[in-house]
């Protein structure tokens, strides 16, 4: 969509200043591209779905916190080859400073727990709803944005904190309508990932770089997988055992696997168990593919996916129990996930779930004459103030006024005319019952 440019005269005799149409008068009224407007009925649908994430934070007693959208680079910046890290949104401000649209909210909370440091009681449960950024060369024409319901708890080391963390997610998706036939959440712990390594004597310092490479399992194919493994350094012997475990869908196996009093299969049980405890067995499942993309996960890990599996990862997150030394202090253990505002919508669409986005207003209060235009504004003032929404309307005709209250789904019409007006009354008309009287003005409400 294109602005009609305006007549040459305008454009050349314009204020040269204010003119931000280009040279031939047009200027793009699209928003950045991979960028989106919120007009006024997507927004409703966005504050609904944020308003769903906030409830559910304060059921879970977490706290909001905020940051700026713009970070120091040196926050994101790490070795894994994360396609997170490698799409920055990066760029030098004009102090010759390297900041960054963030790419995610991790690292903001976790340099916030840092600043806060003694003056803050663990455990902290906090939450924010934040736009994260990508730079994506526009060939897969992805978007560029997105926001993201976070949540994490800090100070927590046993697995009550991934527990509590799956009940909100559970929580949410009830919220919503969504049910575990439409939605599972795979679980799985990257001390799996540890425990075969370990087998296999692979050092240490390869687990990040091949957690990167396995978490693209279902999105590359296994050659590839195979043959980035390779890369790293892995013997085939070790790729193939990687593989093959990682594809364990039942703990009972994997125990069989990796033996007993592992870690991960401890921590999984445990797991396991509380889901009873919180009535959501149906909802998680264990599946040892499940990595997650981000380097700094040290445990459990999860996802949530639609069953039909005709869409990206829902949300996700983990255990990250090492983060906060990478930025040089004392570590706490966290564990947190991030649930993005796209796929979630498109899975709404999917299962028919969109909730009704009409507008909805109280009253409609219009002059009937230009003269009448004084009280019909203290007539809508004391409504306002006894919190009624009203929508002051004029210079209308009174068909287009009937036309306007039924498209904002207004519940009265409150008509100031000149021979009401003359008695100290207002006309109300009651659009859902027809019903129609007089009433004193200042007993209106
Ligand atoms: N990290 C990130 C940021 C922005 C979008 Br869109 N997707 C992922």
């Amino acid at each position: 969509h294109r602005l009609f440019s305006a007549s040459s005269s305008t454009l050349t005799h314009g204020d040269a200043a204010l003119t931000h149409a280009d040279a031939d008068g047009i200027v793009d009224v699209n928003p950045p591209r991979g960028t989106r407007d919120f007009p006024p009925e997507d927004m409703r649908l966005r504050t609904w779905l944020f308003d769903q994430f906030r409830e559910v934070s304060r059921l879970m007693a977490f706290e909001e916190v905020d940051f700026p959208v713009l970070e120091s680079e040196a926050l994101f910046i790490r070795k894994a080859g994360e396609e997170i890290t490698q799409q920055l949104y990066n760029f030098e401000d004009k102090g010759g400073r390297r900041v960054v649209l963030r790419p995610e909210i991790t690292p903001s909370l976790a340099r916030l727990v840092i600043k806060q440091g003694k003056s803050v009681s663990l455990p902290l449960k906090w939450f924010t709803i934040g736009q994260c950024w990508r730079y994506e060369r526009m060939t897969r024409g992805r978007r560029r944005e997105h926001y993201q319901w976070n949540m994490d708890i800090f100070g927590v080391p046993k697995v009550r904190a991934e527990a509590e963390l799956i009940q909100a997610i559970v929580l949410l998706f009830q919220r919503l309508g969504i049910t575990s036939s439409d939605v599972g959440i795979r679980v799985s712990s990257r001390k799996v990932l540890q425990a075969v390594l370990n087998m296999y004597s692979i050092p240490e310092h390869l687990f990040t770089e091949v957690c990167v490479i396995v978490d693209k399992l279902g999105k590359m194919t296994r050659e590839e997988i195979e043959k980035e493994l390779i890369s790293t350094g892995l013997s085939s012997e070790a790729v193939q055992g990687i593989i093959d475990v990682l594809s364990l869908k039942s703990l009972v196996k994997l125990e069989e696997v990796l033996g007993s009093g592992v870690e991960a299969v401890a921590d999984l049980k445990k797991l396991f168990s509380f889901a009873d405890q919180y009535g959501y067995t149906d909802w998680i499942c264990f599946d040892a593919s499940v990595v997650r993309g981000l380097a700094y996960y040290t445990g459990i890990v999860f996802e949530a996916f639609d069953r039909e599996g005709k869409l990206r990862a829902i949300c996700g997150g983990g255990r990250y129990d090492r983060l906060l030394s990478t930025f040089g202090s004392e570590d706490i253990p966290a564990c947190g996930f991030g649930f993005g505002d796209a796929v979630i919508v498109e899975l709404l669409k999917e299962k028919d779930l969109l909730p009704d986005m009409s507008r909805q207003i109280d009253d409609i209060v219009f002059p009937l004459d230009e003269e009448l235009e004084g009280p019909a504004s203290s007539i809508a003032s004391s409504l306002r103030k006894k919190g009624r929404s009203v929508d002051l309307v004029e210079d209308k005709r009174l068909k287009w006024v009937f036309k306007h209250a039924e498209r904002i789904n207004a519940s009265r019409l409150i008509l100031v005319g000149n021979s009401e007006w003359e008695r100290g009354m207002v006309r109300v008309k009651v659009l859902s019952t027809r019903e129609e009287f007089e009433v004193k003005a200042g007993e209106l409400e």
